[in-house]
């Protein structure tokens, strides 16, 4: 199974996109202080789409919540850099469920993050008509999140966060409350509309498949304390169809690699 370094190293300084040395995080609980994350280091090369697997417990929400800044390290350093010289590296998030507010429309959700920074109206009015035409949504642009189902507020959080166009996407098991069905629709459709911008993304999930199917590299993580069990790359190639790609023998063997190794730290986290 192809495995890639963990070293990002260059002579200028970390290459563009997300470098994390030695990154700690432990809470203080009333039980004692809880070891989140163990000494991660990786580098995620900008523009590339980075997912993690990984018991439940390991730590993968809360490196999220470290890189965009919702969390402080404990200690270790994180590098988010972009090759362009237009101002500060921006993200948007997604979350497993939706955040969508529910007293808006389609439209006003997917434009949100574009209102919030003040875009002008013709921005907003072509980002958001074509991320909300990219994921099936235009025909429900006037409709509320009540009036949904699932996989289609799962939509137009993508969409928000798409239409928002930052340099990077964070995104936190943002499928794993739909149906097998949606969740192969969704995955088809995400992988569709990050090829035409090839933004940096960091994506968890538990699904192996999952993570095969979109990364370009997965990592695996030990259970708690997270710590990087392996990197593996992901070798095929791009655009991808999903359902092709579930037919190579590449593929399967790839899945089995990677439960191999995180097999034993499921049922260690689960002792
Ligand atoms: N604010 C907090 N205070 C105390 N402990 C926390 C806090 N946030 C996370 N933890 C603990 O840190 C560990 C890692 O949590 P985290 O949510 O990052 O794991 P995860 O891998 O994303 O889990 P899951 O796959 O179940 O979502 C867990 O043991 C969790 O209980």
């Amino acid at each position: 199974m192809p495995q890639q370094s963990p070293t990002p190293a260059t002579d200028s300084g970390p290459a563009p996109g997300i470098t994390i040395t030695d990154l700690v995080k432990t809470f203080e609980t009333p039980d004692g202080v809880v070891t989140a994350v163990d000494n991660v280091s990786l580098h995620v090369p900008e523009g590339s789409f980075f997912t993690i697997v990984g018991p439940s417990g390991c730590g993968k929400t809360t490196i999220i919540r470290m890189l965009a800044g919702l969390e402080d390290p404990t200690s270790g350093q994180m590098d988010i850099r972009k090759s362009s010289d237009d101002g500060p590296v921006t993200n948007s998030m997604v979350f497993q469920g939706d955040s969508l507010f529910p007293w808006m429309t389609v439209w006003d959700n997917a434009a949100y993050g574009l209102h919030m920074r003040h875009a002008p109206k013709s921005e907003i009015r072509d980002q958001v008509g074509h991320y909300l035409d990219k994921t099936g949504l235009t025909r429900f642009a006037k409709a509320y999140p009540h009036q949904l189902s699932g996989g289609m507020r799962q939509r137009v959080s993508i969409a928000r966060a798409f239409a928002n166009d930052p340099d990077v996407f964070y995104m936190d098991e943002p499928f794993s409350a739909l149906d097998e069905q949606n969740k192969t629709i969704l995955q088809e459709e995400l992988l569709r509309t990050w090829e035409e911008s090839r933004k940096t993304v960091i994506f968890i999930t538990h699904s192996v498949d999952e993570a095969v199917t979109l990364g370009d590299q997965v990592m695996i993580m030990t259970g708690r304390p997270g710590r990087v069990k392996q990197l593996v790359d992901v070798p095929f190639d791009r655009p991808r169809s999903v359902l092709e790609l579930r037919r190579q023998p590449e593929y399967g063997e790839m899945i089995y690699d990677i439960w191999g190794s995180l097999k034993d730290e499921v049922g260690g986290a689960a002792a």
